[in-house]
C-alpha cells in the first residue's frame, strides 16, 4: 500500500502503529535514500561471517524483510530471531514469513528486554535513532556483551553533521530525495514534526564512539548516502 499517512494534519507524534504498519514497506522504500542497496550490502557483508547454527538477531525487524532476505542469500542454515515491539509490523512479519516459506522467531518486546546471548550476528537497520540517547548506550553494551568473540554488529542510522552549514545543505538534499519520491511538501513538513524529539540521531563519529565505549574492537561505515549511513562493527 502506499504511503499517505502525513498527507492529512497530524496532531500526534510519529509511531509505529497500525496505519504506519500498513503502508511501512513503501515508506521506507521511498523515505531512506538507496534502501534496497543499504540491505543488499548489509546482508552480503553479515554472510561473509555466518556459518550453520550460528544465531541472527534483527533488532526493530519490523515486517522481517532483511530476515527474509537474508535467509534467501545465505547458504549458512541459521536460527534467525527479529524482535520488535509493534504487534502491528509483527502481524505483517508473520505473514510475510509465512508466504516465503522462511522460519523465523518474531518477538513482540522491547529491545532492552531480550537475551541474546551466543548471537553471531546483531543487526538494527534505522532502529537505535528510535531509542533515547542512555538507554541506546546501555543497549549497545548489551549487544557487545551477548556478541560471540567474532561476532559482528551491522546497523544503519540517520545522522547529522557537526557542522551546522553542512548539516541544513544535507536536509535540504534529503528533501529532494522525498520530493522526488513523490512526497510533497505539506507530507515532508508534517512528518519532520511527528519525528522531532522521536528520531534523535548522532553524527557519524558519536556513533563510532558509542561502539568502540561498548568494547568493539573495529567500526566502519559500509555506506552513506549524506545523511544515512550503514556501519559494521567488530568484536575480537
Ligand atoms: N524499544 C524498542 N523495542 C523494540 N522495537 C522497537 C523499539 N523502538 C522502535 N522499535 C521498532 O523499530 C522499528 C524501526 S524501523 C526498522 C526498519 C527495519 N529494520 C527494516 O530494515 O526493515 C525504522 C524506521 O522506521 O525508520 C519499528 O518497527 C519499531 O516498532
Ligand atoms: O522519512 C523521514 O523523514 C525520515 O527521517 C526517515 C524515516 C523513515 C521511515 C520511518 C521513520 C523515519
Amino acid at each position: 500500500m502506499i504511503d499517505k499517512v502525513f498527507e492529512k494534519s497530524i496532531t500526534k507524534q510519529f509511531e509505529f502503529d497500525e496505519e504506519v504498519a500498513s503502508v511501512f514497506d513503501d515508506m521506507l522504500n521511498r523515505s531512506v535514500p538507496y534502501y534496497k542497496e543499504m540491505q543488499r550490502l548489509s546482508i552480503n557483508f553479515a554472510c561473509n561471517y555466518l556459518k550453520d547454527e550460528d544465531y541472527v538477531y534483527d533488532l526493530g525487524c519490523s515486517t522481517a524483510s532483511t530476515l527474509i532476505e537474508l535467509s534467501k542469500h545465505c547458504q549458512a542454515k541459521l536460527n534467525l530471531i527479529g524482535i520488535d515491539n509493534s504487534e502491528a509490523m509483527l502481524n505483517r512479519a508473520r505473514k510475510k514469513a509465512k508466504a516465503f516459506g522462511v522460519d523465523i522467531t518474531l518477538i513482540n518486546d522491547d529491545l532492552h528486554n531480550i537475551d541474546y546471548t551466543n548471537a553471531k550476528l546483531i543487526l538494527s537497520n534505522y532502529t537505535l535513532q528510535f531509542i533515547r540517547p542512555l538507554q541506546r548506550e546501555k543497549l549497545v553494551k548489551k549487544i557487545y556483551d551477548s556478541l560471540q568473540s567474532g561476532g559482528i554488529f551491522i546497523f544503519s542510522e540517520k545522522v547529522i553533521s557537526s557542522d551546522s552549514t553542512l548539516n541544513k545543505q544535507s536536509i535540504d538534499e534529503y528533501y529532494e530525495f522525498k520530493k522526488s519520491q513523490g512526497y510533497s511538501e505539506f507530507e515532508i513538513s508534517q512528518k519532520r514534526e511527528a519525528l522531532e524529539n522521536v528520531l534523535i540521531p548522532y553524527t557519524q563519529d558519536e556513533n563510532i564512539k558509542m561502539i568502540l565505549d561498548a568494547g568493539f574492537s573495529h567500526c566502519e561505515t559500509i555506506f552513506k548516502w549524506v545523511n544515512f549511513a550503514t556501519f559494521i562493527a567488530i568484536k575480537k
